[in-house]
């Protein structure tokens, strides 16, 4: 088809289900779709400033690029035009026709049918421009790509219901027009002085001017002067004094940079002076993006240099185990004219990107010291993020275990257990950190290595799941305290336990020996060792693993995840004090079949899959049967 010919081409299905979804649902924000464009424009004039570094004719004709705010009442019309980079045609039947994000999916997932809910999911999503439909009938985009002739632009005209059309047309200007003509029951917009508000309220902290009609009061009458007037600041929020700004400023600053309609939990703004000059604005959101999880595509801090946005991506200026961060760092000396790759290899980046490290750790710790339901709510949102950071940042491992928060024996599962309160509650004589790790919080607070513990009221953390494990394998030590997996090894601990207790361990391991060397000729290769314990109170065994060894759940997922990994072999702990077992050493009824049974109990605590299940439940028929008796069976 030819480039000139006017083509109407339909919506991708995910684009229509949006229109419908923003013009049903979110008619209450009907004011957002200004804040959208306005964006949008502010974008493009961004990308325009940052293609003129290497091609400084993009800005000859026009060095100072703004935003125009147009309304036209006889036509009931409200325009918003931007100086900026354009679109070329096929962009504009990409940008416009299709919603390229893979976010897409999860949008759809994610609505709940709760109108508030669902249109703070709009901006995440990016899907800004489709908000437009909200008030209008018809959506026209007239758009010429910076570095096309007049003759190349591109006018894209859709009423929102399925269909679009796109034809060559003429600019005099790069840019973007975005004409919305209104629909009769919306007309109320359609007025110099709501959109004025609207803007004021919504868009100040935009760095480029935003323009109106300026009127003048003439015999009580409003005239239109035929100039234009800014009606913004025009200057970068984060460039301004901190006094200037105000919290609301802050706020709406977010929702720009961020697209999330919530409000953050807290924000970071400071000026970094010395060899290094930088501006910082950062924030902790409030509710977790869609692709919190997604350690690739990470967006949401903004690079600039001297106000000239360079580039969006939140990996080259934070570590990845921080990437939930969102706002701006402008430099004021990386150079403006290299590529991206190469910025990317300066060093002035890297000292940028450890600052910034450091002063969001800054900023959480302020957060946890002094409001801590809000470190709460954070610890809530992003703590399983914040751990990865043990392995991933080891200069700064010390205050992100700072910032950890546990569930312990002492906590009623509220995760509120700090390191360093941990320790101040040590027992005399304790100079270890305990902890157990389980599949899930549940088995871990049940686990019968606990037992002992609790008999002493010692406290120990309680930790779970895959992260958890990942983690410990970090944290060894804090403060000069040994951090202690309770199930690897065998029980020590060290001045906590008595004389009376060390002398009964040995009294125990003697007396015992023959049924612990049944137990072993019975389980043979199938464990490591098996030995005697005093660290049960109730449970008959238990299950631990050799310190040196892998943990056997981290062994389970690498096989999961089709990982061959040598499993490594149990050690079965039996308990003197349990009946079963002192009436198995003292009735001589020992048989094979007990061992095993033992065994398999222990590794069902431990919330792992029996190798043989059937064989299990054979042994466990075969001696209820003997307990019952067969003849009365029969
Ligand atoms: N005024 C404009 N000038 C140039 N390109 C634009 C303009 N408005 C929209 N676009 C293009 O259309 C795309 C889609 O815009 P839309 O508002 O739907 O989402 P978005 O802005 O990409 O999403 P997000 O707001 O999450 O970044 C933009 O990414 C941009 O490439």
């Amino acid at each position: 088809m030819s480039e000139n010919k006017k083509e109407t081409l339909g919506f991708q299905t995910e684009v229509k289900q949006m229109l419908h979804l923003m013009v049903h649902s979110l008619y209450s924000n009907r004011e957002i779709f200004l804040r959208e464009l306005v964006s949008n424009a502010s974008d493009a004039i961004d990308k325009l400033r940052f293609a003129a570094i290497d091609n400084p004719s993009l800005l000859a004709d026009d060095p100072h690029p703004s935003i125009r705010v147009g309304v036209d009442e006889q036509k009931q019309e409200i325009t918003v035009s931007d100086d900026g980079i354009g679109m070329t045609r096929a962009e504009v039947i990409e940008h416009l026709g299709t919603i390229a994000k893979s976010g897409t999916r999860e949008f759809f997932a994610r609505l709940s049918g709760d109108q508030k809910k669902d249109s703070q999911l709009i901006g995440q999503f990016g899907v800004g421009f489709y908000s437009s439909f909200i008030i209008a009938d018809k959506v026209t985009v007239i758009t010429r790509k910076a570095g096309d002739p007049a003759d190349a632009a591109t006018k894209w005209e859709s009423n929102g219901e399925g269909e679009f059309t796109v034809e060559n047309t003429t600019r005099d200007h790069f840019g973007t027009d975005v004409i919305l003509s209104v629909k009769s029951e919306d007309r109320d917009l359609v007025s110099k002085y709501r959109l004025r508000t609207i803007l004021q309220r919504y868009s100040d902290h935009i760095s480029t001017p935003i323009l109106m009609g300026k009127d003048e009061y003439k015999d009580d009458k409003v005239i239109d002067t035929g100039e234009w007037e800014a009606i913004n600041t025009g200057a970068a929020l984060w460039a301004r004094p901190k006094n200037k700004i105000t919290e609301d400023q802050y706020k709406e600053f977010y929702h720009h940079v961020s697209h999330d309609s919530t409000d953050p939990l807290c924000w970071t703004h400071n000026k970094v002076e010395g060899k290094n000059e930088y501006i910082q604005l950062l924030y902790v959101p409030s509710a977790a993006p869609f692709d919190l999880w997604d350690r690739e595509n990470v967006h949401g801090v903004k690079l600039y240099v001297k106000r000239v946005f360079i580039m969006d991506d939140t990996n080259q200026l934070l570590p990845h185990y921080l990437r939930f961060i969102k706002g701006v760092i402008d430099s004021e000396d990386l150079p403006l004219n290299v590529s991206r790759e190469i910025l990317q290899q300066t060093r002035d980046l890297r000292i940028i990107r450890d600052g910034t490290t450091k002063r969001v750790l800054s900023m959480l710790e302020d957060l946890a010291a002094n409001r801590a339901s809000d470190y709460d709510k954070f610890w809530a949102l992003f703590g399983n993020v914040l751990k990865e950071g043990l392995g991933e940042d080891p200069t700064n491992k010390e205050r992100i275990a700072k910032l950890l928060r546990f569930v312990s024996t002492g906590s009623e599962g509220k995760a509120d257990v700090t390191l360093e309160g941990y320790i101040s509650r040590m027992k005399t004589g304790q100079d270890t950190v305990y902890y157990v790790i389980g599949d899930t919080p549940e088995a871990a607070a049940k686990s019968p290595l606990l037992e002992l513990f609790k008999k002493k009221d010692i406290e120990v953390l309680l930790l779970s799941g895959p992260i958890d494990r990942w983690m410990m394998q970090f944290l060894t030590e804090f403060q000069g305290k040994k951090l202690v997996n309770i199930a690897k090894g065998d029980l020590d601990l060290g001045d906590l336990a008595d004389k009376e207790e060390k002398e009964e361990k040995e009294k125990v391991q003697a007396e015992y020996k023959p049924l612990v060397d049944e137990f072993k000729a019975a389980l043979g290769d199938s464990v490591e060792d098996v030995r005697m314990t005093l660290r049960l109170t109730d449970s008959p065994s238990c299950i631990v693993t050799d310190p040196n060894g892998l943990d056997p759940a981290f062994v389970r997922m690498m096989k999961a995840a089709g990982q061959d990994v040598p499993e490594p072999k149990p050690i079965l702990e039996l308990n003197p004090n349990n009946p079963l077992v002192s009436r198995l050493k003292e009735q001589a009824a020992f048989s094979p079949e007990w061992a095993k049974l033992f065994l398999e109990q222990a590794q069902l605590m431990e919330g792992e899959q029996l190798k043989d299940p059937a064989g299990f439940i054979n042994r466990m028929n075969t001696m209820l049967m003997d307990t019952i008796g067969k003849k009365s069976v029969n």
